[in-house]
């Protein structure tokens, strides 16, 4: 069993609410978050979380890819977040970031850049509710895939048994098989969900 989160990345942002009923049948939603410094890159904001809040009942998974997440994580919450993953590599401590989306009421998760090592996670890793191993160097969607970095979701699927795993960047009908088999539990699917012809069908052929 495997969860697809399709990234609102891909999507049409001149049309996102229709673009979100094109993929309702997903698990949840993906939501990027870059500050322009983290990564140099800038996407969707609080706002945007809020507004789509109101359209859809998909859970909304929000991946912050901002050097200080921590001042960030009530507002996300109050625009709709469920689930919010912060990254291990930003400025403030993860066990505080941790402690304040949980607060929140939100799931937690970290994300890990390819250029981090999974040993990275420390014992605080037993705190989350997921952990996002990225696939691509996070900033920008329709990357290929990085398969090198398949090893980690085996390696914390083991050490967190409690937490799901998440790969982002690159996911396709080609790349989904190999991240199954290493155990990934959610797939964030960007550029092949949203350039579907037919979204539903690329979900669940993903899945499958
Ligand atoms: O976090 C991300 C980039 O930093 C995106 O979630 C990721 O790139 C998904 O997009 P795609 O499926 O097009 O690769
Ligand atoms: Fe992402």
């Amino acid at each position: 069993m495997v969860y697809i989160a399709p990234s609102l990345l891909a999507a049409d942002f001149s049309r996102l609410a229709e673009e979100v009923g094109r993929i309702e049948r997903a698990d949840m939603l993906h939501v990027d978050v870059m500050d322009g410094h983290f990564v140099p890159n800038l996407s969707i904001g609080p706002a945007v979380v809020e507004a789509l809040r109101k359209k859809t009942k998909l859970p909304f998974d929000v991946h912050l890819m901002m050097e200080e997440p921590l001042a960030y994580i009530g507002v996300f919450r109050q625009a709709g977040a469920d689930i919010i993953t912060f990254h291990i590599e930003c400025q403030d401590q993860p066990q505080a970031v941790i402690a304040a989306i949980k607060a929140s009421g939100a799931r937690a998760g970290v994300a890990i850049s390819p250029k981090t090592p999974a040993e990275a996670i420390g014992p605080w890793g037993e705190d989350l509710s997921q952990i996002t191993v990225m696939t691509v160097e996070p900033g920008f969607g329709g990357q290929s895939m990085m398969l090198d970095m398949l090893p980690k979701v085996y390696k914390l699927r083991a050490r967190f048994p409690q937490a799901l795993v998440e790969v982002d960047g690159g996911v396709n009908l080609e790349t989904a098989p190999l991240c199954k088999a290493a155990g990934a539990n959610i797939l964030v699917a960007g550029t092949s969900v949203f350039r579907a012809q037919d979204p539903y069908l690329e979900m669940r052929c993903l899945a499958m």
